[in-house]
């Protein structure tokens, strides 16, 4: 599968985009399992790890095939290094941290090494803590766990897994915020979120669309005019929606089931 140049920093205009719909959010659960599995053996076998990017929210939960057999014990977890594509800016054991969903819906459950797992430091200030942990990554690129792509230049993620909220942001990256403009940061940091908790860091639009593949995962009713919007309009709007933002060096996978996607013509 041949990468496309990035047409301007951040945006790969000609990423390759597949849609799959599904009638249940259990079969979206049952593919995604697969699709990560998949993934993870490639690049296992490809180059000796697998750098995946968690969101927060719906996605923990529609990932929980992938805690079941045959995954739990065919998975090469060893080699899996897990990064947080947002995160609010509360302790790690707040019920609103994204670290305590992804640790008690999926962490807990695979034997991953603790020192594989970047959660964020969460006795910072959200600036101090996007500073931080954009410093981590650019450490992890010198170490060899991550790489910098030649294309991008901003660490290359093997898999990111986002969700969307219902009015089209990704990460925590909204409508009505500069934030998701931000061309040179890998990690910014927002504090009068849209949606509580208030105070968050995230990664950029540079950072995500360095990504090599990207599931967009989204599911239920609430979304399913974002979704219409994002898949309906041709690129190049002026004032697109964050997910419409998303373009990873490689391929763009969206998982959808019924509900989500029945604005969506069939064609698409
Ligand atoms: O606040 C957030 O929202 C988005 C979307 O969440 P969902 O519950 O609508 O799936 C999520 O992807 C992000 O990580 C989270 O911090």
């Amino acid at each position: 599968m041949a990468a496309e140049m990035p047409t301007e920093k951040g945006l790969n205009f000609h990423s390759k985009k597949e849609i799959l719909k599904f009638n249940q959010e259990e079969q979206v659960a049952v593919a995604l399992a697969k699709y990560i599995a998949d993934l993870s053996d490639k690049f296992v076998n490809e180059k000796g790890s697998f750098t995946v990017v968690l969101s927060g929210g719906t996605l923990i939960d529609t990932m929980r095939k992938l805690v079941e057999a045959p995954y739990k014990d065919s998975v090469a977890w060893s080699k899996w290094y897990i990064f947080f594509l947002d995160e609010r800016v509360v302790p790690l054991d707040d019920p609103d941290s994204n670290y305590k969903l992804a640790k008690d819906g999926f962490l807990s459950k695979v034997p991953i090494p603790r020192e594989h797992i970047y959660a964020i430091n969460d006795s910072l200030t959200p600036e101090a803590a996007a500073d931080d942990y954009e410093e981590r990554l650019k450490q992890s690129v010198q170490q060899g766990i991550l790489r910098k792509s030649h294309m991008t230049g901003f660490a290359e993620f093997d898999l990111m897994l986002l969700g969307m909220g219902p009015e089209g942001h990704v990460a925590s990256l909204f409508c009505w915020h500069f934030q998701r403009f931000e061309k040179e940061r890998w990690v910014t940091f927002i504090k009068e979120s849209p949606k509580p908790p208030s105070e968050r860091i995230t990664f950029t639009f540079p950072l995500i669309n360095s990504a090599l593949f990207i599931a967009m995962v989204v599911t239920g009713e609430d979304a399913a005019d974002a979704v219409k919007v994002a898949l309906s309009r041709p690129h190049h709007n002026y004032m697109p929606l964050p997910v419409e933002m998303v373009s990873p060096q490689l391929m763009l996978t969206w998982f959808l089931d019924g509900p989500a996607a029945h604005k969506v013509r069939t064609e698409c």
